[in-house]
């Protein structure tokens, strides 16, 4: 199958620079970006005075949470995990996460991601989900122990099966991901099972590390070192490991993680609304850190949409330096594309002959993004996720003229409100 983009503003290549062109896609790929291309295509997209980018990664969510958005609002993270999430969370069923999973899904292909990194738990059922959808999803289990081994046996258990069914799906596009929860919930014990495993099996590795002050107080009383200090110590990272939020770092941390090659998930609306604090994001990038940009899950932020990340990204660092120099937009916008796509080994997030074609197209036929006179900056400061109008991945057109082509909307906003009635 091909498609044949005409007339768009293409940002072009890892500079992203910004070009009228045609783009031609054949099978996954991308096979030609230039100013006319006359070749017949199966399909043909007119995309005059809109923006043909490349798609956005989400390096950290949580995608079934949307059935808990607007339940517990307003508190930091501790006391709404403990009080509010984990007992909703222990009434969820395999078949209450999936239809989750699938709002989860709608909503990102609604706003334009085509690849995401994901934590939760019956992922079996969020790995068919992502397979109907046509997204591209790196999915793992959230192993939790607490300190007990036999936990600790029945969560790698758990991953290990989960692996196995992903594995058989026989997909391109749903890869499993080793999830330890965080340092807070997980023994040494099983990190050090996690990191054999992901030797053993070639899989990359996500974690939450260093959200907040409570998190930096109780491992330092428990181990007496940072979380980073205390991964680094037990042999754990690497460059497969993705860390989710890294909002308390010091400068002894941002060196280990540079020197390990990890990457960095910022989740900015996240941190702001949890008021879990502010990520070092200059200090990362100049130590040559991967920082890439994720939403986290949408009881936390409380949506999915990627284009609103950006913003809030941008914004909170320039104010928060007192210098709005910093996170410029094309900073801000490689974090949601190509910096995501790295850490997830993917051929992803610029568009360019011979990278998969993870594209969307941004309608700016709109008052709000008139005149075109900066293509990024007007995603990252201007546009928001339902300005998106076409999604392709893989080649392949999820959302066209904003109409869901994989998924059936209406059953599945319907179904969210039924599931939530029964958790109540
Ligand atoms: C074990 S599955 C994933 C687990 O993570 C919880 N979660 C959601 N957001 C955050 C966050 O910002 N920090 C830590 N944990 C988070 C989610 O509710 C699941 O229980
Ligand atoms: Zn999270």
């Amino acid at each position: 199958m091909s498609i044949l983009i005409k007339n768009g503003h293409v940002i072009y290549g890892e500079n992203f620079e910004v070009v009228k062109a045609d783009v031609l896609i054949e099978g996954n790929r991308v096979v030609k970006v230039a100013k006319e291309i006359n070749e017949a295509a199966d399909t043909v997209i007119d995309a005059k005075g809109k923006v043909v980018s490349p798609g956005f990664v989400n390096l950290h969510t949580h995608s079934p949470m949307g059935l808990f958005r607007g339940l517990a609002d307003d508190l930091p993270l501790m006391d709404w995990l403990q009080n509010h999430i984990w007992p909703r969370e222990a009434k969820l069923t395999r078949e209450y996460t999936k239809v989750g999973a699938y709002l989860g899904a709608l909503e990102m292909i609604k706003t334009g991601t085509t690849a995401f990194l994901d934590m939760y738990f019956f992922m079996d059922a969020v790995a068919e989900v992502v397979e109907e959808s046509g997204l591209r999803g790196y999915l793992s289990y959230g192993m939790i122990d607490l300190g007990d081994p036999e936990k600790t046996g029945k969560e790698i258990k758990e991953a290990l099966h989960t692996m196995e069914f992903i594995e058989k799906l026989n997909s391109e596009r749903v890869h499993f991901v080793f999830g330890p929860h965080a340092p807070y919930t997980c023994s040494i014990a099983l990190l050090k099972e996690v990191r054999k495993l992901a030797n053993e099996h070639g899989k990359l590795i996500t974690i939450h590390v260093s959200e907040t002050m409570a998190e930096i107080g109780q491992i330092t009383e428990r181990y007496g070192k940072s979380p980073v200090v205390l991964l680094d110590e037990v042999g754990f990272l690497g460059n497969d490991v993705i860390i989710a939020h890294g909002v308390w770092l010091d400068s002894r941390d941002i060196q280990i993680l540079a020197r390990n090659g990890v990457t960095v998930a910022h989740n900015p609306a996240s941190n702001m609304k949890l008021a879990s604090g502010v990520m070092p994001l200059q200090r990362l990038l100049n130590a040559g850190v991967n920082v890439g940009l994720g939403t986290d899950g949408s009881a936390s932020n409380n949506n999915l949409d990627m284009l609103d990340e950006m913003k809030l990204a941008a914004l909170l660092h320039k104010v928060h330096n007192l210098d709005p120099t910093v996170a410029d937009s094309k900073t801000v916008f490689r974090m949601a594309t190509l910096n995501g796509a790295k850490a997830l080994r993917l051929k992803a997030g610029v568009i360019k002959e011979g990278y998969l074609a993870d594209i969307v197209i941004v309608d700016f036929n709109r008052p709000h993004l008139r005149p075109i006179n900066n293509v990024i900056s007007h995603l990252v400061y201007s546009a928001s996720g339902s300005d998106v109008e076409t999604t392709i991945v893989d080649g392949k057109i999820l959302m066209l003229d904003r109409e869901v082509l994989t998924l059936d909307e209406e059953k599945i906003i319907d179904a969210a409100e039924k599931t939530i009635e029964k958790l109540a």
